[in-house]
């Protein structure tokens, strides 16, 4: 059949179907609005099938055989032989029905949405026109589209790199053999992640990252803790140190620039994300199709394009599925004509599931001083807390609070440790809540938990300066 000749009138378009893409054609077709949804890929996006949910469960296996491990220390003797066999199947299984997204289309069509999958651009205001097997499909949009294109893996343009068989996290969800040894390039959420998880199956791991310190959006003192559990652990950091070259010939040789070079038999690129608003069409809108991010308002209106929403890591607000999911639920009342609430960034939550964990919401202290606040910072370190000393192995971490002492609130917080981005919880209300210092200060923390070294973190602010 040739689509092209279909000319189908909708109420809204949703361009890529990640978690909030996925999310927001849900609801507005239960809304009673005419859906339609397209993706090139899989209905749910990089989450399930790349991203956070076979990721984790690698952490989840890995952390186990950490925990065993650590039997000795407080408990005997233990003997861990690591499988990644279950690993394998259990992703290919549970998480991903081996790269399969029927189920997830069946649930979007049972809302009443329409799903197409193919390539979707903007072809001027209220028309998209959707490149599928069949031909093309142009749509007419009555009420607006939504754009929730995502992001692909960012290559550098690193010297040999392109021609070598390197690994993005889309390859190492699919690894069944392990291999000997890992160069991770790049030492963020997910180089750290993957790095840890496949040195705990027994994989001999190098993380190389260019900034000085990995995890560089995250404060400081979290940087410290987990390069020095990852190295306890046997994995080498390299940070504050590109790589410049990449050979492979059988196995892979990374030249570093000091230098130095390092042999490996995988290399995992994770150095960040590039957003896919190039081949969207945003130019036949007014937009700018080379941009970086794409701006919205509180409604998550594009700025200065009429009938055109964004949600998700394209509009630059936190890479996260959760932001995704936040600003689907905002685009959708405003499509639905409710009156808010609307998009409110001060209180952004995320999770590093490294071990120790790392929680954090809000500003770090240096993003809190950059924005002019007068800034109190307050530290506590995990392992001396009463849960931290009984804990023993594995209770390295801290709880950093900073406040903002002109208005007594907490403007951001950190918590690294076992658990940490669930110790993060109560700091994620009471920087959204703006709860005064003063009430945090004397309410009630059991004893003994790691979420009550958190007022030990309170007690070493400064006062209030008045
Ligand atoms: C390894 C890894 C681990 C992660 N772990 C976490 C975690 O633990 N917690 C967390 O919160 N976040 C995590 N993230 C981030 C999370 O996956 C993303 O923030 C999340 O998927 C939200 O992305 P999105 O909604 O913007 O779109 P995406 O999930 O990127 O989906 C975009 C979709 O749009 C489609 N598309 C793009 N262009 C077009 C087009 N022109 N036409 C049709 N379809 C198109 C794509 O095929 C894709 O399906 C992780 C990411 C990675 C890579
Ligand atoms: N737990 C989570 O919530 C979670 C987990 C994984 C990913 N994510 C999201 O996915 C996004 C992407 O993750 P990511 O880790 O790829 O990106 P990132 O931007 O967080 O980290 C990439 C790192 O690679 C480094 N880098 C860049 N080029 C390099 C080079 N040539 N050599 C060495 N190092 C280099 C950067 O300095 C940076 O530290 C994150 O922004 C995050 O929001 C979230």
């Amino acid at each position: 059949m040739d689509a092209s000749r279909q000319d189908t009138e909708v109420d809204v378009v949703v361009i890529g179907l990640g978690p909030g893409g996925e999310h927001a054609a849900t609801e507005l077709a239960r809304a009673g609005l005419s859906v339609v949804g397209v993706d090139r890929r899989l209905v749910g996006g990089e989450c399930p099938y790349f991203g956070c949910i076979p990721s984790k469960m690698m952490i989840r296996a890995a952390d186990a055989l950490a925990e065993a491990r650590r039997v000795p220390v407080l408990a005997g003797t233990s003997e861990v032989t690591p499988d990644w066999t279950q690993v394998a199947d259990r992703i290919r299984a549970e998480a991903t029905d081996d790269w399969d997204d029927r189920v997830a289309v069946e649930r979007l069509e049972k809302s009443g949405a329409r799903f197409v999958r193919g390539h979707a651009r903007l072809a001027g205001p209220g028309r998209v026109v959707v490149a599928t097997d069949d031909g093309e499909m142009s749509l007419s949009v009555r009420r607006g589209v939504v754009l929730n294109t995502g992001t692909e893996p960012a290559v550098p343009p690193i010297d040999g790199l392109a021609d070598t068989p390197y690994w993005t996290n889309r390859d190492v969800v699919r690894v069944r053999e392990l291999p000997t040894s890992l160069v991770v390039l790049g030492g963020g959420a997910i180089g750290c992640e993957i790095a840890q998880a496949l040195s705990r199956f027994g994989v001999e791991v190098t993380v190389v990252e260019a900034g000085e310190r990995i995890l560089g959006p995250e404060e400081p003192e979290a940087s410290v803790v987990v390069t020095a559990a990852l190295e306890a652990e046997g994995i080498t950091v390299r940070a504050g140190v590109g790589a410049t070259t990449v050979a492979h010939d059988g196995a892979f040789a990374i030249g570093l620039q000091d230098g130095t070079s390092i042999a490996a038999q995988a290399l995992l690129v994770a150095a960040g994300r590039r957003t896919n608003l190039s081949d969207i069409g945003l130019d036949s809108v007014g937009g700018d199709p080379s941009a970086r991010t794409i701006e919205t308002d509180e409604r998550m209106r594009v700025a200065g394009v009429d009938g055109l929403w964004a949600i998700g890591d394209i509009t630059g607000k936190g890479a996260f599925t959760h932001m995704s999911m936040y600003q689907a639920n905002v685009a959708v009342r405003d499509l639905t004509g409710e009156d808010g609430p609307w998009a409110d960034y001060r209180a952004v939550s995320r999770a590093t599931f490294t071990d120790p964990e790392v929680g954090s919401v809000g500003m770090t202290e240096k993003q809190a001083r950059d924005a002019g606040l007068r800034v109190g910072v307050g530290v506590a370190k995990l392992e001396e807390s009463s849960r931290g000393w009984l804990h023993k192995a594995g209770s390295e971490g801290v709880i950093k609070v900073v406040a903002d002492l002109d208005r007594d609130v907490l403007v951001g917080a950190t918590a690294v440790g076992p658990s940490g981005g669930e110790i993060v919880g109560m700091l994620v209300t009471a920087v959204h809540a703006e709860v005064p210092l003063a009430r945090l200060r004397t309410m009630h923390y059991a004893y003994p938990t790691f979420h009550r070294a958190i007022e030990t973190a309170l007690a070493a602010l400064p006062p209030r300066v008045v």
